[in-house]
């Protein structure tokens, strides 16, 4: 067996079964044939936080609930975060869990999952010290897939991708015009049904959502949250009914509660 880095993490076979019926199945099936299967998943605090301020690093999750979200980075294709949260965590996003390639298991990157990044304008800044990149070279992770609209790439930014073996992939987005401190500004958005489609066409059966706020409120948006397979609520935009009143934006059906270490797990399947 392959030497294990000392930041590995054991996570018990009695905790994963709770989770086996909201995970991908082991088949690879899915339940649309162009989309992975998706996951929503994330940390909030209990004033439903996701960070102590924006743009900041916050670790919310306790030790078990760390090694969780680990082992479902395990049993997905594919991580997904926005590039605010690239920026603000230098994140690894990869699975430290005892057994998957790069962590005991064999010498390829086996259960490692591909991170994806949405940077619409390829505003990440990332080096060969970026933690994505150390841990490719240490044989412990994936490189990344940069969702972008922007056409003329750096050609240096391409070239620290490809060393890697991770990627530009292009797509076209919407422009939205927003006013910002008294100027006029322009947001892309994503149509996430042709993201999933251009995903699962580069190989993902499943993508695991991980964050920031961005894009967990996007993806919940009335539009995009049937695409959701399994998942929680955080604070998407209010939706009115056809009276105007208020109602809530995403319930979920077949809701268990799990108490885990100094966290509770919620999982549930995204009623539409
Ligand atoms: N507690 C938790 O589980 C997690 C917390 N976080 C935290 O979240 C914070 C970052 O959140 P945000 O600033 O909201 O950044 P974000 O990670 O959601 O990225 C926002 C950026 O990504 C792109 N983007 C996201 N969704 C898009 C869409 N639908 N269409 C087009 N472009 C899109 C845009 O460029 C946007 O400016 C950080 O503090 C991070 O630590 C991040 C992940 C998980
Ligand atoms: N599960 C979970 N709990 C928290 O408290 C968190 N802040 C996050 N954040 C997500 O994990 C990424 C950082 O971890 P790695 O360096 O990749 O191990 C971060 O970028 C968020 O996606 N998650």
């Amino acid at each position: 067996m392959a030497s294990i880095p000392q930041d590995a993490i054991e996570f018990p076979i009695s905790d994963r079964v709770f989770l086996e019926p909201h995970l991908p199945p082991k088949d690879g099936s899915t339940r649309s044939p162009d989309k992975p299967f998706t996951t929503l998943t994330f940390a909030t605090s209990l004033d439903s936080s996701l960070a102590l301020s924006p743009g900041a690093r916050t670790v919310l999750s306790g030790p078990q609930s760390k090694a969780m979200t680990h082992y479902l980075r395990s049993r997905h294709d594919g991580i997904l975060v926005g590039v605010g949260t690239a920026v603000a965590d230098n994140p690894g996003l990869n699975c430290r869990i005892v057994g998957v390639g790069g962590y005991g298991g064999s010498g390829d990157l086996e259960g490692q999952p591909r991170p994806v990044v949405i940077d619409p304008a390829a505003r990440w800044d990332y080096s060969e010290e970026s933690k994505l990149f150390q841990l490719c070279r240490q044989g412990r992770g994936r490189a990344p897939w940069i969702i972008t609209a922007r056409r003329d790439l750096p050609v240096e930014k391409q070239a620290l991708l490809q060393k890697y073996g991770g990627r530009f992939i292009s797509l076209d987005m919407s422009v939205e015009e927003v006013s910002e401190g008294g100027k006029e500004a322009g947001h892309h958005r994503i149509n996430w049904n042709d993201l999933l489609v251009v995903l699962r066409s580069n190989g993902l059966r499943s993508v695991m959502v991980e964050g920031g706020g961005h894009v967990i409120n996007t993806l919940l948006e009335p539009s995009s949250m049937p695409l959701i397979d399994r998942g929680v609520v955080v604070s998407p935009a209010r939706r009115f009914d056809e009276s105007g009143q208020p109602v809530s934006a995403a319930r979920l059906a077949n809701v268990k509660w799990y108490p885990f270490g100094e966290d509770v797990v919620l999982c549930g399947k995204v009623k539409v």
